[in-house]
């Protein structure tokens, strides 16, 4: 199944440790998806399509620097973060994930392909911010909520010239049309999308977001508030 991600990713240089750790990945996502929810992707070849080479195809646009401190929000059974990771593991990750039963996934996961320097923090991305502001370099989302919704939730973890990535969809373009007065409000610039078409994935876009001054405190507001009202 790594024939997929060299396919398709022909500059990525894949040891032979890296595809055992996505082997192992599989593996154990399988096992554990019988005792909970984690994916409803479970034949092997949909896998490392619409998880592992979708999480990856960031690859092909972006580089990642040594050291980088990188934040998946919402990352579920670990899409993007944990994928990125194995491949770049020179990155420092932290997951902000809500749901325990899926930390506690990531956390045997993290260990049973001997992952280092990764943190698994069991909490709302808009409350943990606002204790640890402006602490990442890069924050990632795939798959969490719409992009006005979305960058509010992150808006404080950011530091001031740090970068937002958002795994997005087909629908992209309305997305940003109804959130530009919100990018503004949240001091966010969108620098770039990035588009990649994979058939068997379909297609998707990287929308980068740069903050250009810090976000006004008053945001992110509770989650319920922001979906009942959101600035745009
Ligand atoms: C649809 S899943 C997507 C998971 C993964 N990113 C993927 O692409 O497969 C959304 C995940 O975001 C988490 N989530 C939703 N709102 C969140 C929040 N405010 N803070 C942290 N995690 C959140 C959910 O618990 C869930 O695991």
């Amino acid at each position: 199944m790594i024939e997929i991600i060299k396919k398709h990713l022909p500059e990525l240089t894949i040891t032979t440790q890296q595809a055992e750790q996505l082997q192992k990945y599989y593996q154990y996502l399988i096992e554990q998806n019988a005792l909970m929810n984690l994916t409803t992707i479970t034949n092997e070849e949909e896998v490392y399509y619409k998880h592992f080479l979708d999480s990856l195809l960031l690859l092909k646009k972006y580089h990642f620097t040594d050291g980088m401190l990188v934040c998946d929000v919402g990352s579920g059974a670990g899409f993007p973060g944990i994928v990125l990771k194995i491949f770049v593991p020179q990155i420092r990750l932290t997951i902000i994930e809500a749901l325990e039963k899926r930390c506690r996934f990531l956390r045997n996961l993290v260990q049973t392909l001997s992952l280092t320097n990764v943190e698994i923090i069991h909490d709302r991305v808009e409350q943990y911010s606002r204790l640890h502001p402006e602490q990442f370099d890069l924050v990632l989302t795939r798959a969490v909520a719409n992009l006005s919704v979305l960058l509010e939730l992150v808006s404080q973890l950011v530091k001031v010239t740090g970068t937002v990535i958002c795994y997005k969809g087909p629908k992209v373009h309305e997305e940003i049309n109804g959130a530009q007065k919100t990018f503004g409000e949240l001091n966010f610039v969108l620098t770039k999308t990035d588009h990649e078409l994979v058939t068997e994935i379909g297609e998707r876009y990287f929308c980068y977001f740069t903050k250009m001054k810090k976000t006004p405190w008053k945001y992110p507001r509770h989650f319920n508030q922001i979906k009942k009202s959101p600035i745009g």
